[in-house]
């Protein structure tokens, strides 16, 4: 096969050929590769240092549109208000380059069942607290709760990834998410969109989104946002139309939202006079607080990677497979110890549910889009789980040291608390 390589940066290109023959080899055995392809070892250059637990925060990397429907009294511009904050999700978690226009390891670490990741953001719209869990880890699927008392406002859900190969990387994220408002009891349904990574041949590794996904209001409206890439539609990258309709009337939008997620888009009213045109580059961000390293729980995904992140940003690729492995074996074992015990791993903050009637109710409205509808897995955020853990730390209750399944590795020895 013969390639070219896209011009690119004197510095980028000279890590580029070298690792050109790694990655083409990845891209073979990925090509060739049937079933979960998140379980697909990537070349460790493209490893990148933190976990998919991490990705939850993109949910709420700007708290203030997060709680921004909360203020506002008419369920249509509600519904505008959720839309533009889930649109403004959308960047940050798929681009291939940081701030500094670097580009960015892109692969994940996969976590293990039981991880977890905790944070808060503070700023102006007070405090949004986060809790993501690795509910399953093969399937996998993570859970994640969001929110903010202060504006009652609350985002829970669960997304479970699937890759496949067809013509490039694909992924497609099962799994819904619902944001609740009290202060209307008002429910938003909400879909991820597919993924595929653009640019394999030339190592120009641009996650692009694709198809559609929706959000629903228990008040009435539907969202659809659709989204294209290059050489379709608008003929540019990232980019989306999104209309808002009411459920009876989808011939006549309310609103409809035009341009890319990664850069500005426009907002017109239902006879198509331009409205705003924001800019989602000038959004700034509040960062997420996370406990130092040291004080985290042992399953925190932080505590718990540090060794490979080390690794991986020391460009120790032998330490890094080591690393990585010792955790692989760890819960490899814990699950052979589980099942000889006729035991299964206790989820610390969530627990599976049958049903999710709110879910039920509000999916039914899309027929066409395989990521949508619930899951067989539901995963519920477990408040009397959730009080107990707190009111312990309250009192001061440290977990027992004794291990529930003395697997011998490290940081497996703990037990529920
Ligand atoms: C291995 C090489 C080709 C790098 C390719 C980058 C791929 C693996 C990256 C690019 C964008 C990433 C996705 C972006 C967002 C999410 C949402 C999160 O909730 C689950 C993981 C998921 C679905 C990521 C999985 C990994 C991903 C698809």
């Amino acid at each position: 096969m013969s390639l070219t390589i896209a011009p690119v940066k004197c510095e980028e290109k000279r890590d580029e050929q070298q690792h050109k023959s790694a990655w083409f080899q990845f891209m073979k055995s990925v090509a060739t590769f049937r079933g979960d392809l998140t379980s697909l070892t990537a070349p460790p250059f493209l490893l990148a240092p933190r976990s998919i637990v991490e990705y939850s925060t993109y949910w709420s990397e700007h708290p203030r549109l997060l709680v921004s429907p909360a203020k506002e009294e008419c369920p249509k511009r509600r519904a505008l208000l959720v839309l533009q904050w889930f649109l403004s999700t959308l960047k940050h978690q798929h681009a291939s380059r940081d701030e500094n226009g670097k580009r960015k390891k892109m692969k994940p670490l996969n976590p293990f069942l039981g991880e977890i990741f905790l944070g808060k953001w503070v700023d102006d719209a007070g405090t949004t607290h986060l809790i993501t869990e690795q509910v399953s880890h093969h399937p996998p699927a993570t859970a994640y709760r969001i929110w903010n008392d202060a504006h009652g406002v609350r985002l829970e859900g669960h997304v479970s990834p699937k890759a496949y190969f067809s013509s490039t990387i694909n992924i497609e994220r099962q799994g819904y998410s619902i944001l609740h408002i009290d202060k209307y009891n008002e429910d938003h349904w909400i879909t991820m969109p597919k993924v595929h990574v653009e640019g394999i041949v030339t190592l120009q590794i641009a996650p692009e989104l694709s198809g559609v996904s929706h959000i629903h209001s228990s008040s009435g409206y539907t969202t659809c946002i659709n989204y294209s890439s290059k050489g379709w539609l608008k003929g540019k990258s990232n980019s989306f139309t999104a209309a808002i309709y009411p459920d009876n009337d989808e011939s006549h939008p309310l609103f409809t939202l035009e341009g890319r997620w990664s850069d500005s888009y426009t907002i017109k009213d239902g006879k198509g006079k331009l409205l705003e045109t924001v800019n989602l580059g000038s959004l700034r961000r509040t960062p997420l607080e996370v406990a130092p390293v040291e004080s985290q729980h042992p399953l925190e995904s932080r505590r718990a990677w540090k060794p490979v992140v080390d690794a991986i940003n020391a460009n120790d690729i032998f330490t890094t497979g080591h690393e990585k492995g010792k955790i692989e074996n760890a819960q490899r074992a814990l699950r052979k110890m589980e099942r000889d015990a006729g035991k299964t791993w206790v989820r610390r903050y969530f627990s599976q549910v049958e049903e999710d009637p709110i879910a039920e109710k509000l999916a039914v409205k899309s027929k066409n889009s395989t990521s949508d509808g619930p899951g067989r897995m539901i995963w519920k955020f477990d408040e009397e789980k959730y009080k107990r853990i707190m009111e312990n730390q309250h009192n001061g209750i440290k977990s027992p040291t004794r291990s529930r399944f003395d697997s011998g590795v490290g940081f497996l020895e703990i037990e529920e608390v």
